[in-house]
């Protein structure tokens, strides 16, 4: 049985006089604890949101795939450890389309932070263009062809998040989110074995909101969700939380 998953990815959002809303989110992830919850912040307040989060869990939203070296402005996933994160975001479609990130620079960070011990969240998903061509499926197995035969969800989470449903208000149906999913999962049994696909977890992002947490959530494969611009606020992240926990 796969625990529900409530990210947060607060994006380029957040500076030190929004630490209150960490630790409301971290109190509720308490009272919540047969949910797992995490906040992913930008690089700035990693320390500062650990410091504040209790034992919720801290991330990062992107990490370099080298160890160290000449990578002016990057982040090592040594250096998101030792400021204490807990994981990662990678391959998210904003670093996609902003900084030209391909699939397999996506999982190059994934296996660098794996090295490091932290968990890594893989997003994938497609445009509306390659929706409305009905690639969708195509293009989200490609996304995560690089994961290996010992991808296991003790480190690994899967994130779908179709980039048309991102920051919109739009989302895909029920059906359509459940059928993306299944098909997620079925690949992940291709590539691990079912034993291992049946531990790691799909989340759901792309205008997620205490509205529709709860349907969403209810979906087969569906393992919790990622969250943007609703994961800014303990009063709209918080419902999202208590959703999780009743589904
Ligand atoms: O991109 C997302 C999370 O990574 C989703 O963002 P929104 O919840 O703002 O649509």
């Amino acid at each position: 049985m796969r625990r529900k998953f409530i990210a947060g990815n607060w994006k380029m959002n957040g500076l030190k006089a929004q630490l209150g809303e960490v630790e409301s989110i971290a109190g509720a992830a308490s009272d919540n604890s047969g949910v797992d919850v995490a906040l992913c912040v930008p690089f700035t307040l990693i320390a500062p949101a650990v410091a504040a989060a209790g034992s919720m869990p801290v991330g990062a939203q992107d990490v370099h795939a080298a160890q160290s070296g000449a990578h002016t402005g990057c982040i090592s996933a040594a250096m998101l450890t030792e400021t204490g994160a807990g994981l990662v975001i990678v391959g998210h479609s904003e670093r996609r389309a902003d900084q030209c990130e391909s699939s397999g620079d996506a999982w190059a960070k994934a296996l660098a932070a794996r090295g490091a011990g932290l968990h890594v969240i893989l997003c994938c998903g497609e445009t509306e263009e390659e929706r409305d061509a009905g690639q969708t499926e195509a293009v989200v197995a490609e996304q995560i062809a690089a994961i290996p035969g010992d991808a296991h969800g003790d480190w690994l989470t899967i994130a779908y998040e179709p980039r048309w449903a991102i920051g919109t208000g739009k989302t895909p149906t029920e059906d359509e989110i459940a059928a993306t999913h299944g098909a997620i999962r079925a690949k992940l049994g291709e590539l691990a074995g079912k034993e291992a696909a049946d531990t790691i977890r799909i989340l759901y992002g792309g205008s997620m909101n205490p509205a529709n947490a709860a349907a969403i959530l209810a979906l087969s494969d569906v393992d919790g969700g990622l969250i943007g611009g609703a994961s800014l606020t303990a009063e709209k992240f918080v419902p999202i939380i208590e959703a999780a926990a009743k589904a």
